[in-house]
């Protein structure tokens, strides 16, 4: 049996091959074409109460056996392991998705958690936390001691004494004897049936890379990348709230959260930063030198964002407030209470402008066009219009059209269908000839439990 495995520095998105899902495909349509052709509504007038509690049950199999099929279209799982920040004693640790919710009745991992990722700066280096991890995974597809074959992304340019370290966790560590290793690039672009000659930027949570394809293969010297990313976009919105408002050092996980919620990328940064330095000078002015009320009150509203942040009592997860809600409603939540302007749109711009954050490094816009500048001439007009946008990073609202207004008229920017998942699920559909030829064989019926 094989498995694609997805193994980003955030999560590690898993699947089960086209092939070796169609039988249980197939199934589920059979069950649920047999319910729908049960009759609906009221049981038979004749009273024949055991005919109607049969269709019942075998409508709620069918009902499950879908629920089954959603669920196993791709799993994610947190690439990481956790254990409380105050356990001395090296107790229990919480593997993938046990760390987004612990046990609350665990005293070893109550209260605060200290993480240990797989990969550190993008690459594959904790291989104790990986093994855990995809075991974990292994189970959840109910799996375990069954998988024979793997496809496995890796970035380019992985130092070699990972590669080994890698493939040997996989055949000697999990017992699977097959490894195929693919770069996320060349599945994002197809699934976004890109065609052979595309650029992918894919920005999830190490870093940004920008990889151009040529004839569906990575042109690998003309691949950047620029050292920005999810997790150091969450890090910075938790110093600038931890120095401007609240202390949230010690709570990542909710930043990430509020990043997610409220950040987005502004569409002309000159005209805002003037518009919200504009705001921000009022309240020094004299009287008569201050805007207008009404337009005052129009910049407030354009750029504040007010977010409520858990108390883990009676507010479990935070959540940003209606642009238009009255102070007077929300008194109450003061206390939890966050106002943000300018982070909202200066954490993604870092994106843009890593200089921001003293980094010496090309911003996203130079960075493609230095691409395109280092491919083949004729083919650079081909490429200008094929670019595409994967990773979780490229999900604040406006990515893609301030991407696109500053490149300008000759590119063509677009997101993959599925920027986070979009990667597994198109390995999925990748089909080695191992993969089709394990199937086959799995197949016959005398292969069929040996
Ligand atoms: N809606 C969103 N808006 C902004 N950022 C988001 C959004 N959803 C997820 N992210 C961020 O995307 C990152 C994860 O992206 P993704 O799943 O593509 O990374 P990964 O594949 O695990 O890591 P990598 O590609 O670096 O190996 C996290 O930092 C998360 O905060």
């Amino acid at each position: 049996m094989w498995l694609v495995i997805d193994n980003g520095g955030h999560a590690v998105k898993s699947g089960l091959p086209d092939a070796m899902r169609t039988a249980a495909t197939e199934a589920h349509k059979a069950a649920l074409e047999h319910a729908r052709q049960q009759p609906k509504g009221p049981g038979p007038v004749d009273g024949n109460d055991r005919q109607q509690q049969a269709d019942e049950e075998k409508r709620e199999l069918a009902a499950a056996a879908l629920r089954r099929a959603a669920d196993s279209t791709v799993l994610t799982v947190p690439n990481c392991t956790a254990r409380g920040k105050k356990d001395t004693r090296g107790g229990a640790v919480l593997v993938g998705q046990d760390t987004e919710k612990p046990p609350s009745d665990n005293e070893d991992v109550a209260g605060r958690l200290l993480f240990t990722r797989s990969l550190e700066r993008g690459y594959l280096i904790n291989l104790d936390t990986q093994q855990l991890v995809w075991e974990q995974t292994i189970e959840r597809f109910d799996l375990s001691g069954a998988v024979t074959g793997l496809v496995l992304t890796t970035p380019a340019f992985v130092p070699q004494e990972i590669q080994t370290a890698t493939e040997d966790l996989v055949r000697s560590n999990l017992g699977i004897k097959r490894l195929l290793t693919v770069h996320p690039a060349q599945l994002a672009a197809r699934d976004a049936d890109a065609g052979p000659f595309c650029i992918v930027v894919d920005a999830g949570f190490s870093f940004t890379h920008v990889v151009p394809l040529m004839d569906g293969r990575v042109f690998e010297q003309a691949v950047r990348r620029i050292d920005v990313g999810g997790k150091l976009l969450t890090n910075y919105l938790r110093e600038l709230v931890s120095y401007g408002q609240v202390n949230l050092q010690d709570e990542t996980q909710i930043v990430d959260v509020m990043k997610r919620q409220i950040c987005y990328v502004s569409t002309n940064i000159d005209a805002d930063l003037a518009a919200l330095a504009l705001l921000e000078r009022q309240p020094g002015l004299p009287v008569r030198e201050r805007i207008p009320l009404v337009d005052r009150h129009a910049l407030e509203a354009r750029f504040t964002r007010r977010y409520v942040l858990p108390d883990f009592q009676t507010i479990m997860e935070g959540y940003p407030l209606p642009p238009n809600t009255e102070p007077e409603e929300v008194l109450h939540l003061r206390d939890q209470m966050l106002a943000l302007r300018g982070e909202c749109f200066m954490v993604p711009e870092l994106l843009f402008e890593p200089s921001n954050l003293g980094m010496r490094q090309a911003g996203l816009v130079q960075v493609i066009q230095d691409v395109v500048d280092l491919c083949p001439r004729e083919l650079r007009p081909i490429l200008r219009k094929n670019i595409l946008l994967t990773g979780g990073s490229t999900l604040f609202p406006n990515f893609a059209k301030r991407l696109s207004n500053d490149l300008g008229d000759a590119y063509n920017v677009r997101h993959v269908p599925d920027p986070i998942r979009g990667v597994c699920m198109a390995g999925r559909h990748f089909a080695p000839a191992e993969v089709e030829q394990d199937q086959q064989t799995q197949n016959q019926p005398s292969a069929v439990g040996s």
